[in-house]
């Protein structure tokens, strides 16, 4: 980078892409600073992020480096959320550093907001941020407006997680004979993809009987918290919240359909462990999203369809986010291809941490299931499995629980989600509005972050909140405490961690039904 070339950076998720980019982008410009070579027409820096999720933790992270900086750096974000006005308004100045997304940067450019002159004068340094995922968001044309305005001068850097032909479709339209550098671990495979950290499982079971795997899996204490499960519909995602809801365990569901303010909140509120279990959405591209497109030309009218307008286009709440200490990732249902896997895995096992995934496997995603173990073989180069059976759940720890789960999961129909879907957008817009004067005010007020209010207002009965001592058998038994023992030696019931970590005080295991379990 410092002999002037463009990089294309390819390293595992988790490893610190974000600060492998930003620390010499800074140093670069406060080298041009101190030279007396920074042009102000328009921003010096531009960072290029698929996701509005993404503008906001990349304007985060090197916020909190320029605090560090002597010389003081203007770094903004623009997203397309934002009116022509506030982007104008963050615009003048200009900054030196923009995070955006490619389709509001050509906005700016076709809009006169910012001209392609003074981009061509200004920009020594351009960063393509999480580059496998900008062309799957669409935005290849609004890359290629981009094209002409960029200076023959501006240094490029390409940073993914994997290698794909988007990868190479993107140098190819933006870099320059690039130098290419791929990141390894200590002493591992050139080519691997998942953290060497992150132990990977599956369980092979019926689409229907997904449920029942996966409260015995939640409900037998069988798994490590922070758990992020992953859904392919917000109906699913909903259907799957109530269902766990009867059982005594709260979740929080995040997708596109919610307020911007409230999925950031989400997020923070579990990465401060406020709640243990979040059901996410990938992204915009959901059956509901697809059904949307179509839907909204038609018709604007409705409450459904209304609600299913306001998915966000820029919507991608979870690839690339940095969760914290999330410990297990469980697929319960499959991506739609290896890259997705990769991505979502990539949640655990950050920056070094130990971490586990759980793929619920139906016959009808053996295809892509086998399509990941191939890739992961292929690119491991391993002989054996690198999915390997989860052991901790027996046959008899999940017939036990059949009848019950059966009973409950009959019991939430497709109008309790419909009904439960409305009532959390609504909520949450609620939310958004008071979060968002409520943290002006009070920045590091964590209170109002509650997503995982519970969605009924029945009491739960005793016999679905605890399950009987009587229908745990003593291999399950075993597994469980072995999980709790592992548990308290990383020290995450530690109460000084928790109060560390942003739990209110008062909130103990008395009053907090999920606690009162014991299997
Ligand atoms: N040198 C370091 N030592 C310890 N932790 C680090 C270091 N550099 C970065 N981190 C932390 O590692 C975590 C992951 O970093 P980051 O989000 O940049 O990963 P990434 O490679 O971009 O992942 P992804 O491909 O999923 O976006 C962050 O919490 C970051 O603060």
């Amino acid at each position: 980078f410092q002999e002037g070339k463009d990089v294309v950076a390819k390293a595992k998720t988790g490893s610190g892409k974000t600060f492998a980019y930003l620390l010499p982008l800074l140093q670069e410009l406060l080298k041009l600073c101190k030279e007396g070579r920074i042009r102000k027409s328009a921003p010096n820096a531009l960072i290029l992020v698929p996701t509005r999720e993404l503008c906001q933790q990349v304007y985060n992270e090197a916020s909190s480096l320029l605090e560090l900086c002597t010389s003081k750096l203007k770094i903004v974000q623009v997203t397309a959320s934002m009116s022509d006005k506030d982007i104008k308004l963050a615009l003048s100045g200009p900054p030196n550093i923009l995070v955006t997304t490619p389709a509001c940067v050509a906005a700016c450019i076709s809009k006169g907001i910012v001209q392609g002159s003074s981009i061509k004068e200004s920009l020594s340094m351009m960063i393509l941020d999480e580059a496998d995922l900008l062309l799957s968001y669409r935005c290849e044309d609004d890359l290629k407006a981009l094209v002409p305005h960029i200076p023959r001068s501006c240094q490029s850097i390409l940073m993914s997680a994997t290698s794909s032909p988007d990868i190479d479709k993107l140098t190819k339209l933006l870099l320059h004979n690039p130098f290419v550098l791929t990141l390894t671990e200590v002493g591992h495979a050139k080519d691997d993809v998942v953290p060497r950290n992150v132990q990977q499982f599956w369980i092979s079971c019926s689409a229907k009987d997904k449920m029942l795997y996966i409260l015995s899996l939640l409900k037998l204490e069988l798994i490590q918290k922070k758990v992020l499960i992953f859904v392919n519909s917000i109906d699913n995602a909903f259907r799957l919240r109530l269902f766990l809801e009867k059982f005594a365990i709260r979740s929080a569901v995040l997708n596109a359909e919610l307020p911007q303010n409230s999925r950031l909140h989400i997020i923070e509120a579990f990465n401060a462990r406020l709640f243990d279990y979040l059901i996410a959405t990938d992204d915009n591209k959901t059956k509901e999203a697809k059904q949307t497109n179509k839907e909204s030309k038609k018709d604007s009218k409705g409450s459904r369809k209304h609600l299913q307008q306001t998915l966000d286009a820029e919507f991608g709440v979870v690839r690339g986010i940095d969760f914290k200490n999330v410990f297990t990732v469980v697929n319960f249902d499959m991506p739609p291809n290896p890259a997705g896997y990769i991505h979502r895995i990539g949640r655990t096992g950050r920056a070094n941490k130990t971490g586990a995934s759980i793929s619920l496997v139906s016959p009808e995603e053996d295809n892509v299931f086998e399509e990941i173990e191939h890739m992961l073989q292929d690119v491991e180069k391993k002989d054996t499995n690198c999915i390997l059976p989860f052991p901790l759940l027996t046959k008899n720890a999940v017939e036990s629980l059949r009848y019950r789960a059966q009973d409950v999961a009959r019991s939430v129909t497709s109008r309790d989600i419909q009904e439960a879907r409305r009532q959390d957008v609504k909520n949450e817009i609620l939310n958004s509005e008071k979060l968002k004067a409520h943290f002006e005010e009070n920045p590091t007020d964590l209170d109002l972050l509650k997503h995982d209010k519970l969605l009924t207002n029945k009491s739960i009965p005793a016999h679905l909140r605890d399950v009987p001592e009587y229908l745990i058998d003593p291999t399950t038994k075993e597994a469980s405490n072995a999980v709790k023992l592992s548990r308290a030696a990383m020290g995450l019931d530690n109460p000084r961690r928790k109060k560390r970590m942003g739990f209110r005080s008062g909130s103990g295991k008395s009053s907090d039904p999920l606690r009162t379990f014991s299997a």
